[in-house]
């Protein structure tokens, strides 16, 4: 079964739009486990501009299921990550004019910031995963690394016209063979939404999906414990 992470960033985004305290992602993340949600996903990122230093206190006191911060290759977070303490740091790359994540992380090419910070989580006790696109190389970079799970970017198949689809749906699933033969668990997410989840899940070892603005939006209609069941279920349904 298919382990779902469902990120709150965008309940906190919210709340940023008025700089107030509702709604809370504290709140949301424990109504997502009550919905289903085997983790928790939260993005500290450098520009505060959704999860506060106060959500990612709280979850860690609060969450009981899986914690996966996501955090930038920088000292400032990797600091706050080690002394927090979650079950899982997820580095993605960030950059301040981004809307959202764009590309995966280049381990190929920076190692040497990567690599610091994968051994300073490490040294801490601290799962790690990187956030990659389906590349050989970025795969194969990750590996040497010894991390213990790669999230693979579904961005480019989210947004994917339907005659391309097929082609990033390929590339994912070699990718992620690449991913379980290197030793690493194979995990996924970005701009994953309620349908086209559904190949994704389907993809040979997958282990974990990290959702957010999609299960955000829908908790917007229906609530934060129904929308993460409803993915549930379809999970369920298509990765038993
Ligand atoms: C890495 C990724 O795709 C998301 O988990 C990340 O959190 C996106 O950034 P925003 O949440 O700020 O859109
Ligand atoms: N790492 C991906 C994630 O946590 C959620 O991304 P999205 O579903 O908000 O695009």
């Amino acid at each position: 079964m298919i382990e779902l992470g469902v990120n709150i960033d965008h309940i906190a985004t919210v709340r940023q739009a008025r700089r107030t305290y509702e709604p809370d992602p504290v709140i949301a993340a424990a109504l997502a486990e009550q919905g289903g949600a085997d983790g928790i996903t939260f993005h500290l990122r450098e520009d505060r501009r959704h999860i506060q230093d106060r959500d990612v206190e709280l979850l860690k006191r609060t969450v009981t299921v899986k914690t996966n911060m996501e955090l930038a290759c920088a000292d400032e977070v990797v600091d706050i990550c080690c002394r927090t303490q979650p079950d899982w740091g997820l580095l993605v790359p960030e950059s301040r004019q981004e809307v959202t994540t764009e590309g995966g992380l280049d381990v190929a090419g920076d190692s040497g910031r990567v690599k610091s910070a994968v051994q300073r989580l490490k040294d801490a006790g601290i799962l790690v995963s990187l956030f990659i696109d389906p590349d050989m190389d970025q795969i194969r970079a990750a590996s040497e690394l010894g991390v213990d799970a790669v999230e693979l970017h579904t961005g480019p198949y989210a947004i994917a016209r339907r005659d391309d689809q097929k082609r990033e749906l390929d590339r994912l699933a070699s990718a992620g063979e690449a991913v379980t033969t290197g030793g690493m668990r194979l995990h996924a997410g970005h701009g994953l939404n309620y349908t086209n989840v559904r190949n994704v899940a389907q993809i040979p070892d997958m282990i974990e999906l990290n959702i957010g603005h999609s299960i955000v939006s829908r908790a917007v209609m229906v609530g934060m414990k129904e929308a993460v069941a409803e993915m549930r279920r379809i999970l369920d349904l298509y990765a038993p």
